[in-house]
């Protein structure tokens, strides 16, 4: 699904209200609409809805919405900025449709404190929307301080007020604490980043139907990963396939301490379809690996570390997990990089080592894919003020070196040399453990092996983990869940796309 700008959204619902054609209004009203059945489905008639409004088309959607919670039969209140009486042409009409009901108050922002709100009450944020152009003014960021301390269920209608869509926060910026977002047709941006996204809570993305035509035209660089693009890159196995088929992969990794990485690794690489499967191991790991990943083939390099690096040209080589940073492992890595040629999966120590010295960066091979963490990638790009920065440093440096990067966070983004961006969306807090990040480099490596392109094995590696990590919680928990359950529930993950 592609990510719009602000801007583009805005194209987007003028282009949908020219040509479907709609008018301003009546879009209004079924974005509101969408918003009030999704509010019916979650919170019973009981509920008392505080809608507090702004003056652009948020604000409109607000009194929309508010005119038919109530005749649903929800009690409502609304709350405007009195001070501020310029409105939007659809914020203005929806106004005085509110006025016309007499069941329904309307109150200053003011106005809350005096009030005391019912226990059974749900907050609606629909102060602003995508329209927010500058720092909020002081009256509404202390109505949005107030909202935040109260613990009533918050909604906020389109993106929290105080959020833009597409950047990061001002300085100081207050911005509304969502428990839910409803936003309308697309993901936004500040959505999918650390910074911003903890203000949204948890996001329901409400079909609109804006302009399709518009939105297979308008150009993106950014998109998130989303079942229908899976699908699309999925390729199920042919009955009459043999081993042969599905590639060889070579996981070079581990070294005293540090063989489980070495395993996890190895076994995600099984799991997720690889045909062959060698890890290049040091000598202390071999009887551990025998024993776990009977499938595999070991390959013993060095008594405690790596001393040298693979160079078979038809196998797909993941280098790094609990490789170690000894000198000598270092030399043999720099020395192979200088020499092969084919795509390669680059994680955690091989970046490490890289990071020691960065000259080698351009000796990478050709379309290979390196997966950081947040620091790995400070430790090999320099550091950036953000993380919208760091995604931007991140385009400029795969396009440099001809790169794929997966920079790992809660929403992993992989970037392109053509400097498009996938967002992930599967994945959760329970995979924040060691380990995780070394049954990816297993499981992008094994893919890379099958033949699917850089990109495909990538961006199908990120989803397909993240949505085993959501398989793997919903089992044990968060907190209970291990790297290794990611693993053992590869097989469920790919029986929903068979
Ligand atoms: N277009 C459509 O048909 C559809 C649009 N939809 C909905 O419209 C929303 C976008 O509406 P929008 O463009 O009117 O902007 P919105 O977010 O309400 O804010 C603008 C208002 O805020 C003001 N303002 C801005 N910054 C400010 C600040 N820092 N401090 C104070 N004031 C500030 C600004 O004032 P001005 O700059 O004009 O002085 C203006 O009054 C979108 O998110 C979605 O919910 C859906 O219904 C689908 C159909
Ligand atoms: N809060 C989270 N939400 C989603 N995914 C997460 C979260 N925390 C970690 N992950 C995923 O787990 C993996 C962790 O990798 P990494 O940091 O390299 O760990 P390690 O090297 O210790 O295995 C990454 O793929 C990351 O996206
Ligand atoms: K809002």
């Amino acid at each position: 699904m592609k990510i719009f700008s602000a801007q583009q959204i805005r194209n987007c619902d003028q282009f949908t209200i020219e040509n479907e054609p709609i008018s301003p209004i009546k879009l209004v009203e079924r974005a509101a609409e969408t918003c009030a059945r999704w509010i019916e489905n979650h919170f019973n008639k009981t509920s008392e809805f505080q809608v507090f409004c702004g003056n652009g088309n948020n604000g409109a959607d607000g009194f929309s919405l508010a005119r038919i919670l109530y005749t649903k039969g929800f009690d409502v209140n609304v709350f405007i900025n009195e001070k501020n009486s310029k409105y939007s042409q659809e914020a203005e009409i929806n106004l005085k449709r509110i006025r016309e009901i007499s069941g329904i108050a309307v109150y200053d922002f003011n106005e809350i404190e005096d009030l005391g709100f019912q226990e059974n009450s749900v907050l609606v944020d629909s102060v602003f929307g995508t329209g927010l152009n500058r720092k909020i003014e002081i009256s509404v960021k202390n109505l949005i301080q107030k909202l935040n301390h109260l613990s009533f269920p918050k909604i906020s209608i389109d993106i929290p007020s105080g959020l833009f869509a597409d950047r990061s926060l001002e300085e100081n910026q207050i911005v509304f604490n969502a428990d839910e977002t409803l936003s309308f047709q697309f993901w936004k941006k500040s959505f999918l980043h650390p910074e911003t996204g903890k203000f949204c809570g948890n996001i329901h993305i409400l079909e609109i139907g804006l302009s399709q035509k518009f939105i297979e035209n308008e150009h993106s660089d950014y998109f998130v990963i989303d079942e229908t693009e899976i699908h699309k890159i999925y390729r199920p196995r042919n009955q009459f396939s043999h081993k042969g088929n599905f590639g060889k992969t070579t996981i070079v990794a581990g070294s005293f301490g540090k063989i489980g990485a070495a395993v996890l690794a190895t076994k995600a690489a099984l799991k997720s379809g690889s045909g062959i499967t060698f890890a290049r191991i040091p000598a202390c790991g071999y009887f551990v690996l025998q024993s776990v990943c009977p499938e595999a083939m070991v390959e013993v390099s060095g008594e405690n570390f790596v001393t040298d690096f693979p160079v078979e040209n038809d196998h797909v080589l993941g280098i790094g997990p609990g490789l170690g940073t000894n000198s000598e492992t270092q030399k043999s890595f720099f020395e192979f990089l200088k020499n092969y040629k084919n795509p390669v999966v680059l994680d955690a120590d091989a970046l490490n080592l890289i990071a020691q010295n960065t000259e080698i960066l351009s000796s990478i091979p050709r379309n290979s894919i390196i997966t950081p963490h947040p620091k790995e990638f400070e430790r090999l790009f320099g550091s950036t003020e953000n993380s919208f920065e760091r995604l931007e440093l991140a385009r400029k440096k795969s396009k440099e070196f001809g790169i794929y990067i997966v920079l790992k966070d809660h929403h992993t983004q992989v970037i392109t040399p053509e400097q498009k961006v996938f967002y992930n969306i599967t994945g959760n807090s329970g995979m924040a453990k060691g380990g995780s990040g070394d049954v990816l480099l297993g499981i992008i490596t094994s893919l890379l092996a099958q033949n699917y392109s850089p990109e495909e094995a990538a961006v199908f590696g990120v989803w397909l983990h993240g949505k085993a990590g959501d398989f793997a919680a919903e089992k044990n928990s968060k907190e209970a869940m291990l790297p290794s359950d990611l693993i053992d529930e590869l097989g469920n993950v790919f029986k929903i796309l068979a």
